[in-house]
């Protein structure tokens, strides 16, 4: 090689630089030139001093160096020079010819020996040799350098990916795996090496795994990528999403499968893959989903998944001939418990509920939550309304045990509609909404029970719409009426007070009665607007005629479970009375023993501060419901009403003549007043006079009637009987 050919491979840049160093003036002189004129940058050091001075301030590739020097010698300049510039190479140019000193010199790093006087033309081609083989070790060192960061830039690369990126071999074992295996799934690299993939995918997922490896079509430029459940190291054996990206790799492009070695190296590479982890991606969308689609209250369908499930099952049904029931659920009483006990526990008592029905079905069947207190439930498959019965029958009885929340024990009923595919219908729509219809057939007729739909319920479902939209607007417009049917002393005759009823003067229909119309008004919740209305005119209509001196005059008004049940059942009453200004010692509110016995611990504080406020408290239709002496005992009640059917058995001589007796001596007994309802006979009349009961009502005295009559009624001083006896 040339001596500028080997310049030009130790530096790109610039040729070698040659510190010579000698004692000799004369020779460094005329080294320096030699080393010139072959071209070579040569600086020239007078002694071992100044050689240091310049090593210190100047780079060099080689030295040459003479070993005996006055002060500092060669060998002391090669050790500085080892210190300051350890890749500048040194070739000793001396006259000492022992061989411990030539052997020092090359034990002490110097790369050649040239013995004084030389040879210029030997010296030159040593210089070469050892220019030559330093430039080759410099270009091998860069190379290694280079070669170690850029392994360690790609490491980092790799171990640095959000992603796993991993290798395979032709069966599907690991040759390669980055570190992020560790980090997502808890694998260590290594232990993974040579193990095959499927003893990291989740049992569910192994075929479609291997399917996707081995599918004829894929390719770098056409990957496959499928979402994938990879399971955790470690006991909980935990799954995580990932999609994985996976192709061949294409020899050209990876042309190291047989001279790497080591497990993680990449040998015998024939897949690359890359895996993300889309775990919260997927939680997420199957958490939208599951919302989407369900009651998280209860967690159960909800009305669109119960849809889409019911017409499923309508095409299967309509394709195989076969029936399916669907059923309209619906709580009886729970409104009451939601306002009076707060909705957190009106909404563990749905949760209850629905494990309750839950634990009557079967797999297949759908229970949905369609809104409030309302289920749906799709039996798919049925060969009888028997099998519908049946299970509606159980679900009716799996309810009948009381709920425990907190420290109230609660009862629900239900209320359920069923409607059977085809005959009632062979649409979703029309599916629902019969089981709906006969659902409120079921309430309308005490609740608690089932009901299949017939086409009859579908008419009185048109006309009750009617009804319920006529009534609407009768409230707004004021069409209620109330009238008022006199309470009398079965002794004097005289009237001792007036029960509210209300009517409805119907623009078409005329005078309506409660029994066309306060079930609906229940159902749709208008009672209380009702009530509001009739309680308002009452109090103003009585109010005025106590005003006009009959102080003692007694209002009686009847009062929906509902209202009463509401927990702010007493602040309301109140509220219109006052109003109003009608003296609360003159208001009896008549209630039934089941509304007292549905909660009797809150109804009994309710009655007691009525009671405290002067209202008085009647038991209307007594002797029909439990008729409990021990709840009598405790409350604060003032009077007992007895039921009209015990009064009419009297005429009939029939044995419930006996139960007036009884509740008469009861009442007594008790002393309670005592109110006979549905007097129609001077008999009947007669027989209670007899029995000491001391106030009548009933047609025997006159119907109720509107204001203006009662107005007339209470200028007589005693009421003239509207029956001849
Ligand atoms: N929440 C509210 N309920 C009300 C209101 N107004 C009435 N009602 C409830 O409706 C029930 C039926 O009332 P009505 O049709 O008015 O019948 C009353 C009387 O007309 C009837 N009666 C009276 N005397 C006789 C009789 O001699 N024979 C006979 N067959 N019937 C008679 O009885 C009803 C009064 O009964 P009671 O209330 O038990 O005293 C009615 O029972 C109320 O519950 C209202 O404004 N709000």
């Amino acid at each position: 090689m040339a001596p500028e050919q080997t310049n030009r491979l130790f530096s790109q840049e610039a040729t070698a630089r040659i510190l010579v160093v000698d004692d000799e003036p004369r020779l460094v002189t005329a080294l320096a030139s030699l080393l010139r004129s072959s071209g070579y940058d040569v600086t020239e050091a007078q002694g071992g001093k100044h050689a240091c001075k310049l090593i210190d301030t100047l780079r060099f590739d080689l030295a040459l160096l003479d070993l005996r020097m006055p002060e500092v010698d060669g060998f002391a300049v090669m050790a500085h020079l080892a210190n300051q510039q350890p890749e500048c190479g040194s070739i000793v140019i001396s006259g000492e010819s022992s061989f411990t000193a030539v052997s020092r010199a090359l034990r002490r790093g110097a790369l050649d020996y040239v013995r004084k006087p030389f040879d210029p033309e030997e010296l030159l081609s040593t210089i070469e040799g050892v220019v030559g083989k330093q430039s080759l070790l410099k270009a091998h060192e860069d190379i290694q350098v280079r070669l170690e960061k850029s392994e360690a830039l790609h490491r980092y690369i790799v171990n640095s990916s959000p992603d796993i990126v991993f290798m395979l071999d032709a069966d599907g074992r690991f040759c390669f795996v980055n570190s992020k295996i560790e980090s997502l799934l808890g694998y260590k690299p290594a232990e993974l090496c040579a193990r095959h993939f499927r003893h990291i995918l989740d049992d569910r997922d192994v075929a479609k795994g291997i399917y996707a490896l081995n599918a004829p079509d894929i390719s770098a430029d056409n990957p496959r990528t499928l979402e994938i459940r990879l399971k955790t190291r470690g006991s909980r054996r935990a799954t995580r999403h990932f999609e994985i990206t996976a192709f061949p790799i294409d020899p050209q492009t990876w042309t190291h499968n047989s001279n790497t070695r080591g497990g993680g190296s990449g040998q015998n590479a024939r897949y690359y893959g890359t895996a993300r982890d889309v775990t919260e991606r997927k939680e997420a969308e199957a958490f939208i989903s599951f919302q989407a689609y369900h009651d998280l209250l209860t967690r159960l369908p909800n009305r669109a998944l119960f849809k889409d499930r019911l017409e499923l099952a309508i095409t299967h049904a309509r394709r195989g001939s076969q029936k399916l029931a669907v059923m309209f659920l619906d709580l009886d009483r729970f409104k009451i418990i939601n306002d009076t006990l707060g909705h957190a526990m009106g909404d563990r008592l749905l949760q209850a509920v629905t494990h309750r029905l839950d634990g009557c079905l079967r797999k297949g069947d759908t229970l949905s939550r369609f809104g409030g207190d309302e289920f749906t439930l799709l039996l798919p498959s049925i060969h009888s309304h028997e099998d519908a019965s049946q299970i509606a029958s159980k679900l009716i009885k799996t309810l009948k045990a009381p709920f425990l929340l907190g420290e109230h024990e609660v009862f629900v009923g239900v209320s359920i509609g069923i409607a059977i595919y085809p005959e009632a219908g062979d649409s979703m729509d029309q599916l629902i909404q019969n089981a709906d219809i006969a659902m409120y057939h079921v309430k309308a007729k005490g609740k608690d029970s089932y009901r299949f739909f017939s086409e009859s319920m579908s008419i009185d479902s048109t006309n009750r719409l009617n009804l319920e939209r006529d009534l609407r607007l009768a409230l707004e417009k004021g069409e209620l009426r109330v009238f008022y049917q006199p309470q009398v002393c079965a002794q004097t005759n005289r009237i001792l007070g007036l029960e509210a009823l209300v009517r409805w003067q119907h623009p078409e229909r005329g005078l309506l009665y409660p029994r066309d119309f306060l079930d609906l008004a229940e159902e749709t919740k208008l009672i209380s607007q009702l009530s509001e209305q009739v309680l308002d005119q009452a109090c103003r209509d009585v109010g005025q005629w106590i005003r006009s001196g009959h102080q003692d005059l007694r209002l009686a008004v009847n009062l929906s479970p509902v209202e009463v049940e509401h927990p702010r059942f007493v602040e309301t009453l109140m509220e219109r009375v006052n109003a109003t200004q009608f003296p609360p010692g003159n208001l009896e509110i008549e209630i039934t023993e089941n509304v007292i016995m549905n909660d009797l611990e809150q109804i009994s504080q309710k009655l007691r501060e009525l009671a405290d406020l002067g209202v008085r408290i009647a038991i209307d239709d007594f002797g029909t419901g439990y008729s409990s002496l021990n709840y009598l005992h405790r409350l604060p009640i003032h009077t007992l009403k007895v039921d009209q059917s015990f009064v009419q058995a009297i005429r009939s001589g029939a044995d419930d003549t006996c139960i007036v007796n009884a509740i008469v001596a009861m009442a007594h007994g008790l002393k309670l007043e005592i109110v006979a309802e549905g007097v129609e006979t001077g008999k009947q009349l007669e027989y209670l006079r007899n029995l000491g009961c001391q106030q009548v009502q009933g047609f025997f005295y006159g119907p109720a009637q509107p204001a203006s009559d009662i107005s007339k009624l209470l200028t007589q001083a005693t009421v003239r009987t509207a029956v001849s006896s």
